[in-house]
């Protein structure tokens, strides 16, 4: 597998080209007051393009449901779903919203002209077959965009129809499950005994590489005792340092993964009485992994039917709400992603961020600058803010919290930032 493939960052961002030149004091959600720079930023920030690089990609056997499942997400993804194998070729590539009530609250609270939810980008894959590592089945071009995804849900199927092909002739979420997951195991060991070839040979002087070169060695001498045993890389603990000498590699079992069990309309109520659905959560449970139970052909039909249509369909297979909603929540949690917000006139806006960001770090994800002339980040947590009313009231009655550059932002922190560039 060529080392040259990127991994995508976790961190939507924006490509800030236009650095934000003059000196000025900006308290963000104010960005609607019309001040001569004020205005000058906000076109600069309107010309910043948002590069959406969270990517969750859809994997699984050919005919299981992939593409009826990304269609659904992506609403309008338009990916070509029928019943024939490897269907799908080329990658489909949809951008989802996160659901989140609190952004409407917020937007109400502020009476923001516009709110703008966080997102994740979905990825719909081609199928995999077992020898796929080796060339099977469309073979290693596929591995390599599972490559460039920061997590995997995997469909299994779980829906019994004679009509629609499956591939090994039987549905066995158990065999279909191993099937994948040998295939990555297969990939990184063929990618991690090539690099620990390479990496024996090295020849480098510089004290920094070599000690990064030592990192990864160790990481990868252990990572693969796990892949000969038919465990994933992310099984392993490693330090720090490991891990990030081995990040460049972009290894398929260090990813995380949610199963998503794909059932029949008719098993939707219930779907614990399906045995394949039991299967699949046992499964899960022993891979540490997510669980989402959906029926990827009624949240396809879902999409067809006007909103308030739907509520009536979904009453009828005795269910509440579409399981869509659930699966982009786990993923964005699978990614281990918070959320704050920004709040004011102009827009009430949801930002994504990874768990652990400092302040800066966390203001840097709106524009580069705000990062760099960093000072301070007032903060009020969401319950607060809502509870008061507005940040003058949150401030008068000492909710709102002045932090500094080590603050560690929370999830559902509402923020204004204090920034000199
Ligand atoms: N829950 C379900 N119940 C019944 N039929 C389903 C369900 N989910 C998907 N299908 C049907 O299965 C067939 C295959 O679906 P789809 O094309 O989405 O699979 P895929 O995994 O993307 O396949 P490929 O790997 O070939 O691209 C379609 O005919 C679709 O309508
Ligand atoms: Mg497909």
């Amino acid at each position: 597998m060529a080392r040259s493939i990127l991994c995508s960052h976790l961190i939507p961002s924006i490509s800030s080209s236009v650095p934000l030149k003059s000196s000025l004091l900006l308290q963000w959600p104010n960005l609607s007051k019309t001040s001569h720079s004020m205005l000058l930023i906000n076109r600069r920030f309107s010309a910043a393009k948002i590069s959406m690089s969270l990517r969750a990609g859809i994997v699984g056997l050919p005919n299981v449901g992939k593409s009826t499942l990304f269609n659904a997400v992506v609403e309008n993804g338009k990916a070509q779903a029928a019943n024939f194998p490897f269907c799908t070729i080329e990658p489909n590539v949809g951008i989802v919203a996160v659901p989140d009530p609190r952004l409407n609250v917020l937007s109400e609270i502020s009476k923001s002209k516009k709110a703008v939810p966080a997102s994740i980008e979905f990825v719909d894959i081609a199928g995999l077959v077992k020898g796929a590592s080796q060339g099977e089945g469309l073979g290693n071009k596929f591995l390599s965009h599972i490559r460039e995804v920061d997590s995997i849900i995997q469909v299994v199927r779980c829906f019994e129809d004679n009509d629609i092909i499956h591939v090994n002739g039987k549905v066995d979420p158990k065999s279909d499950i191993d099937v994948i997951n040998l295939e990555l195991v297969f990939s990184d060991l063929d990618q991690v005994e090539k690099r620990l070839d390479k990496l024996k040979k090295s020849k480098a002087s510089n004290p920094q590489t070599k000690m990064k070169e030592e990192a990864e060695k160790s990481a990868l001498e252990k990572i693969v005792v796990a892949l000969m045993d038919g465990r994933p890389a992310r099984s392993i603990s490693l330090t720090d340092l490991e891990k990030d000498g081995i990040r460049h590699l972009c290894l398929l079992t260090m990813k995380p993964i949610i199963y998503v069990a794909n059932v029949a309309e008719s098993d939707l109520a219930e779907p614990g009485s399906n045995s394949h659905v039991q299967d699949v959560t046992n499964l899960a449970s022993e891979l540490q992994s997510g669980l989402i139970t959906v029926s990827a052909q009624v949240e396809a039909e879902l999409t067809e039917l006007p909103p308030e249509e739907r509520i009536e369909y979904l009453a009828s297979l005795g269910v509440n709400e579409s399981g869509l909603g659930n699966l982009i929540r786990a993923t964005y949690n699978l990614l281990g992603l918070h959320t704050y917000f920004t709040s004011g006139e102009k827009e009430t806006k949801a930002w994504t961020i990874r768990s652990g960001m400092t302040a800066p770090q966390a203001a840097g994800v709106i524009h580069s600058d705000f990062e760099r002339g960093f000072i301070r980040a007032e903060t009020v947590a969401y319950d607060d803010f809502v509870a008061a009313g507005s940040f003058s009231a949150a401030r008068e009655k000492g909710l709102l919290r002045s932090e500094g550059k080590d603050y560690i932002v929370k999830e559902g922190d509402v923020m204004l930032f204090r920034f000199n560039v």
